[in-house]
């Protein structure tokens, strides 16, 4: 809206907001010089050092400016994160000449909006050529479109911080000969969307994926008595709410998906847990290399033999060979009552010396073993101690 009194001083904030952007450009772009060098000089990209000092100058800078040590902190994580996950996918790249796509062909559960589009996008944004958005109705929908090489890459959701592990996912990479070829966590903020001027006390019935009244259950129950209508994707539950256009019905999903299909949220942070997040893997037919620069994770599947203490002994394997394991998750065998496949996340590289000791030596122990795939990890933990320690110096 123009209001005459603050044109002056929001013209100002334009400029100053058009030299930031061009500021954070000049730095991606020595960013990327500073992986270039990296790349040459056998450097890894993170350097976690190099990022206390920069924040703790920072914070100092930024106090003297009279910006808050906390403010500054948050900014400089989104930045050093973008920073970071640039570099690994430039490494990335150059590890597998060949591999760069003009068209990745990317399925994913439900369509546009859904938070596997928004992850999709999230994640190709880093890589180069156009993506084609292949949207499934289901995880085995998904995966057989990659198999059959009607899609080149899925990005599938396998776990969330508020429902946890998504469990058809992991039954699904049990049957796949596909590789695990990268992974990436997604914000996942629930919105309240509505067509029209809906208000909170009309609303009757409520469209959403089963996963998302999990993760919204508290406020489900704060809203009373409402009929709930579970969806195969939030895309299609703000899909019906967009089509029906009834001021008693609501849709649970992003603001971002439902802005695609003209909803407004009248309510956001419905999950249970303030930081709702979802971790997702991208599949596809080969594996890729992991330069030995970037972090790695890699996962694997597994099935003990019967004996007591046989997944202890297969874990000490690890201890033994200092490899961090990150997630264990235990399925049932279709046919088999009562006995588990293990599906693990560990840090490391496939191509370096102690996972593969590691591995040699759980295939000795185990009935069956199967790596799913080593990819680069997208879980960039922020440093932290910088902001504490730059106050109390
Ligand atoms: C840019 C670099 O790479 C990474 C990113 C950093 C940044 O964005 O400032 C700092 C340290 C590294 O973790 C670097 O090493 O200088």
């Amino acid at each position: 809206m123009s209001e005459p009194v603050l044109d002056a001083l929001r013209e100002k904030i334009t400029r100053v907001d058009q030299q930031l952007i061009h500021l954070f450009a000049q730095r991606r772009s020595l960013t990327n010089e500073v992986a270039e060098t990296k790349i040459k000089h056998h450097i890894p990209v993170r350097d976690v050092r190099r990022e206390e000092q920069l924040l703790v100058r920072l914070i100092k800078t930024g106090q003297e400016a009279g910006l808050d040590p906390h403010y500054v902190t948050q900014l400089f994580h989104v930045i050093i994160e973008d920073s970071v996950l640039n570099q690994q996918a430039m490494l990335a790249q150059r590890a597998n000449p060949g591999s760069a796509l003009p068209l990745n062909r990317v399925a994913f559960l439900g369509d546009k909006g859904s938070y596997s589009y928004l992850a999709t996008q999230k994640y190709f944004s880093r890589r180069p050529g156009e993506v084609l958005e292949i949207g499934c109705q289901s995880f085995s929908e998904i995966v057989s479109k990659v198999e059959h090489a009607e899609a080149d890459f899925a990005v599938l959701p396998i776990e969330n911080t508020t429902s946890g592990s998504i469990n058809e996912v992991y039954d699904q990479l049990q049957h796949t000969q596909l590789n695990i070829i990268g992974e990436l966590t997604h914000p996942i903020r629930h919105a309240l969307l509505v067509s029209g001027d809906t208000q909170i006390s009309q609303i009757n019935t409520l469209y959403a994926h089963p996963q998302v009244f999990t993760q919204c259950s508290h406020f489900l129950a704060e809203l009373g008595s409402v009929e709930v209508k579970t969806m195969d994707s939030t895309s299609s539950a703000m899909l019906a709410v967009s089509e029906l256009k009834r001021d008693d019905v609501a849709a649970i999903g992003s603001e971002a998906g439902g802005k695609l299909y003209g909803l407004t949220a009248i309510k956001s942070n419905l999950a249970n847990q303030k930081e709702n997040h979802s971790r997702f893997i991208v599949v596809a037919r080969d594996a890729v290399n992991v330069p030995l620069q970037v972090p790695a994770k890699t996962t694997f599947v597994m099935s003990t033999v019967q004996k007591p203490g046989a997944l202890v002994e297969a874990l000490l394997v690890l201890k033994e060979n200092a490899i961090n394991m990150t997630k264990l998750e235990s399925r049932p065998i279709p046919g088999n009552p009562w006995e588990e496949m293990f599906y693990i996340d560990v840090e490391g590289n496939l191509s370096d010396g102690p996972l593969q000791q590691a591995i040699d030596a759980l295939r000795k122990i185990t009935r069956y073993l199967k790596v799913l795939g080593c990819y680069p990890s997208e879980e960039i933990s922020p440093t932290k101690v910088a902001a504490a320690r730059a106050l109390t110096e």
